[in-house]
């Protein structure tokens, strides 16, 4: 597992040249980076392996955050700096509310999770926590702290989805289409370019606010580890207790 790197971007480009600037948030989100993209939850995904209890109890606290997710890019589209970016993140926006809302409401159906239940769900502490570093950031914050944000959800997803990828697709449609959702080459792009914009806008910005993204990327990545072990468990996880260093 990678080591964590806790200096400055400055420094960490005199140890690894030519790294970019979302390699430098990665390296300062370890060990929990790492822990949240190869989580043994996102393993099952692709074994096949998946209790279903423990795939109902992850979709309907998902569910919640993802409605969260679309509020953010929101608030993303408004702050955007030019039509090009305010396209990009529009775009995904829009697939949130399409194409994977319907995968939720297929996936509940096959799962047998009735209606008043995923849309009176409660959100749990981790995906309360989420939502406020999620919406705080993006809304109260820079573009770039929202966009820091968004980049570690959906790099994260990228990440494990690629390589459960390579695997056959499991017999669930549920397993096999989230896999893909976070596989194909539309998704790969958006991931890229989230990383394009802030390896151009971070190494522009003053340290003390490299600092504070740094910060959100592995206050991120912390929640990504939560939120799956709490769908593999099944148990509230203590936050305070498990990631003292956040
Ligand atoms: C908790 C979580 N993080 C990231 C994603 C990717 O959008 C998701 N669906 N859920």
């Amino acid at each position: 597992m990678p080591t964590s790197f806790a200096g400055s971007f400055q420094e960490y480009k005199t140890t690894s040249p030519g790294a970019r600037f979302t390699d430098w948030l990665a390296a300062r989100a370890e060990p929990y980076w790492s822990q949240a993209t190869d989580h043994a939850f996102t393993q099952a995904i692709g074994n096949g392996s998946m209790p279903e209890d423990a795939y109902a109890r992850y979709l309907i606290e998902d569910y919640t955050f993802i409605t969260d997710l679309v509020s953010t890019l929101a608030y993303l589209v408004a702050k955007a700096p030019a039509m090009s970016s305010k396209t990009r993140l529009a775009g995904f926006l829009a697939l949130l509310t399409s194409e994977e809302n319907d995968y939720f409401l297929r996936s509940f159906e096959a799962l047998g999770v009735a209606p008043q239940t995923y849309q009176a769900a409660a959100q749990g502490p981790v995906t309360r926590a989420f939502a406020d570093l999620l919406l705080s950031a993006s809304a109260n914050g820079s573009y770039e702290e929202g966009l820091t944000c968004l980049l570690c959800a959906e790099w994260c997803y990228l990440t494990w989805g690629r390589r459960e990828a390579q695997k056959p697709r499991p017999d669930a449609f549920y397993l096999a289409e989230w896999i893909d959702l976070h596989a194909v080459p539309g998704f790969q792009d958006f991931v890229g370019w989230i990383r394009t914009e802030m390896d151009r806008l971070g190494p522009a910005l003053p340290e003390g606010d490299q600092e504070r993204l740094a910060g959100h990327f592995r206050h991120m990545s912390a929640l990504e580890v939560a939120f799956f072990d709490f769908a593999w468990t099944g148990a509230t996880p203590d936050l305070a207790e498990e990631f003292p260093r956040i």
